[in-house]
């Protein structure tokens, strides 16, 4: 076991994607289709993965399986698991997004997200780990990946929980790749930006307009590029796969002890590191302004208090 390029094959292979009714999930399912793998998908909706499946028959020719279930709760994603049979390519892409400052966000709201962005992927490969490692000898080289997010690299203002829930998912990607990597299973974390997907746009309605100045910090993509960057992603089996330029520095300043399998990148890293820092100093003092307070209304408020007392 050690650094080399690997390739894992898609065609004839079955790739199981969650939250693939939709955005990026949905992007991901038409393209495996149409690079001839098998694909199943799960998401709670029924209607929408009804629908997902009928887009995709329509555009690929391509019979999906679909499978109900909700990621919290285990049981059911045993029984899908199982019902859909042994996975050569496991993507953890379901997720929920409730932006808001941690001050004003309630516990329920926290706990529902990292149950699901958390403990979803927990409760997927748990289920899916013992048939995926099953005679894989003979069947070539798995892959396990979970979709993180930019903000899963760096804080960002109204993320608290939705960055915390992201973040944890990289310690368990790490520590995963260690304990799968004899088993011929490779793992990917995908770090896509703000994405044009129905999610983004119900997130946008509540999004605290300090979240949104920071995200644009880096450009924003269509689901169907994030999706293309991740299928070419798990292919290389590379463990980080940035989407944009900015993901592309983010993953060089964020680099830490993850593994890395191309010498030339790992090359690239050695070298960009110090002036990839610099850049990253100069994104926290812009981003700095603008949490600064702004003098007028610091002395309208004290005057105010005056009045007051
Ligand atoms: N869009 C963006 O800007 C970005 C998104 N991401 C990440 O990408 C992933 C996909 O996002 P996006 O495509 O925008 O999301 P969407 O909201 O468009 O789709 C989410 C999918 O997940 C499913 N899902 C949600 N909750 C559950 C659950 N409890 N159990 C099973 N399935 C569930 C949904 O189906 P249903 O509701 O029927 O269950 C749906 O299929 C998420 O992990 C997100 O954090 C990362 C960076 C940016
Ligand atoms: C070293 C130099 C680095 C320069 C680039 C820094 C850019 C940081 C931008 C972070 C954007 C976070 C978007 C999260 C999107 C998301 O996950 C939500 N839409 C919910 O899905």
């Amino acid at each position: 076991v050690r650094p080399r390029s690997i390739t894992i094959p898609i065609k004839n292979r079955h790739v199981f994607i969650t939250g693939g009714s939709s955005g990026i999930g949905l992007s991901l399912a038409h393209h495996f289709a149409s690079h001839g793998a098998r694909v199943s998908i799960l998401a709670r909706d029924h209607r929408k993965l009804e629908a997902a499946k009928e887009a995709i028959q329509l555009s690929t020719g391509v019979d999906v399986s679909i499978f109900s279930a909700d990621v919290r709760d285990f049981d059911a994603v045993k029984k899908a698991v199982e019902d859909a049979g042994p996975i050569d390519v496991l993507i953890c892409n379901q997720g929920i997004f409730y932006p808001q400052e941690l001050e004003f966000q309630s516990l329920d709201e926290i706990k529902f997200m990292f149950d699901v962005n958390v403990m979803g992927t927990f409760h997927l490969i748990k289920a899916a780990l013992p048939l995926m490692k099953k005679d894989r000898k003979s069947r070539g080289p798995a892959s396990i990946a979970i979709m993180s997010s930019q903000a899963g690299q760096v804080g960002i203002y109204g993320y608290t929980a939705y960055s915390a829930s992201k973040f944890a998912l990289r310690g368990l990607a790490e520590a995963l790749q260690h304990e799968v990597i004899a088993d011929d299973i490779h793992v990917s974390l995908i770090f896509p930006p703000d994405t044009d997907t129905p999610g983004l746009e119900e997130e946008n309605r509540r999004k605290p307009e300090l979240t949104s100045i920071i995200a644009g910090s880096s450009g924003m993509m269509k689901a169907d590029e994030v999706a293309k960057k991740t299928i070419d992603g798990i292919k290389k089996g590379s463990f980080i796969i940035p989407c944009n330029i900015e993901g592309e520095l983010l993953s060089i300043a964020t680099a830490g002890l993850s593994p890395q399998r191309s010498y030339l990148m790992a090359f690239l890293e050695v070298i960009a590191a110090s002036p990839v820092r610099l850049l990253g100093l100069f994104f926290q003092w812009n981003w700095d302004m603008k949490f600064e307070i702004d003098p007028l209304e610091l002395m309208e408020s004290s005057s105010r208090q005056k009045v007051r007392s």
